[in-house]
């Protein structure tokens, strides 16, 4: 069988997209979209993205398994390479569209830009440990500066959902994260009962921010949209930042905002197709 599929990226993080718009359910089981994101036997991403029919009145549904075949609720730089996807395969210019798309972490809506920018309304934040899910405390209270002990250190963590569950640790410097030895530690740990992502934060000052990532089911990644929306409203919840910010990955800037009133989080960023081609 031929399967048709184009690749984006979002600050480097990048994401192989199907047209899933003829079936409800995604046309690659967890176990092949392993084999396709495998960056030496396969294409290489860190997910595979679907576009099914939208769900309860919206234009269309996201799914997304990470590179290790686990199904995350949202993605966010997955979901501006998503409305890019779509504009494409509507042939429609993408001056000023927006979409509105379920996903397993509520209606996200999506707008493209006449800069070429994506601008996300990502939701109003989740922050009590139930919602995480986490049993750092109790659940439904909310976890702000509270020590966690990993690889014999304790660090001060606040935890964010954004539809998905985020671990941010504010750091001196993100340079000296060793991120491959202990990623993994947060990510499994006995209080994350789904797992977790997390996010080293160093703070150059009130409106800019550095952050270096480990995603559950993907691994140190160039940038995680998610976990910059989380950094900020975990930033702003210890003291450590404003509403606005920029958040700088390793590959590259998001503009993060998070409202007062109606307490919405907005992403900005770039998606950027890279290739299309045939998987036989
Ligand atoms: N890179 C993404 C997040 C992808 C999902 C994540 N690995 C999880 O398992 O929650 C983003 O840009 O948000």
């Amino acid at each position: 069988m031929a399967i048709e599929f184009t690749k984006y990226q979002g600050l480097g993080n990048d994401f192989i997209l199907i047209d899933n718009r003829a079936s409800s359910q995604p046309m690659l089981t967890p176990q092949e979209a392993i084999k396709w994101c495998d960056r030496h036997f396969g294409i290489g991403a860190d997910g595979v993205i679907f576009v099914l029919p939208g769900l309860e009145g919206t234009d269309y549904t996201m799914r997304i398994f990470n590179s290790d075949g686990s199904e995350p609720e949202m993605c966010g730089n997955g979901i501006r390479c998503l409305a890019k996807f779509i504009a494409d395969l509507e042939g429609r210019s993408t001056q000023s569209l927006r979409y509105r798309i379920h996903t397993l972490g509520g209606v996200m809506s999506p707008e493209l830009r006449p800069d070429g920018q994506v601008t996300v309304d990502m939701g109003v934040p989740r922050l009590l440990a139930k919602e995480i899910p986490t049993t750092l405390t109790a659940a439904s209270e909310k976890v702000i500066n509270q020590p966690l002990e990993v690889a014999g250190k304790s660090w001060n963590v606040t935890c964010v959902s954004m539809g998905n569950p985020h671990c941010i640790t504010f750091v001196e410097d993100v340079a000296a994260i060793p991120l491959a030895e202990i990623g993994p530690q947060f990510e499994h740990h006995s209080v994350f009962p789904q797992r977790t992502n997390t996010e080293f934060i160093q703070v150059v000052n009130r409106n800019y921010l550095k952050m270096l990532v480990w995603e559950r089911g993907a691994g140190a990644t160039m940038a995680c949209g998610t976990g910059a929306c989380a950094a900020l409203v975990a930033g702003v919840l210890t003291g450590n930042c404003d509403r606005q910010a920029t958040v700088e990955l390793p590959g590259g800037p998001l503009e993060i905002q998070w409202s007062e009133v109606e307490q919405r989080v907005y992403m900005t960023g770039p998606a950027v197709k890279v290739f299309t081609g045939t998987w036989y």
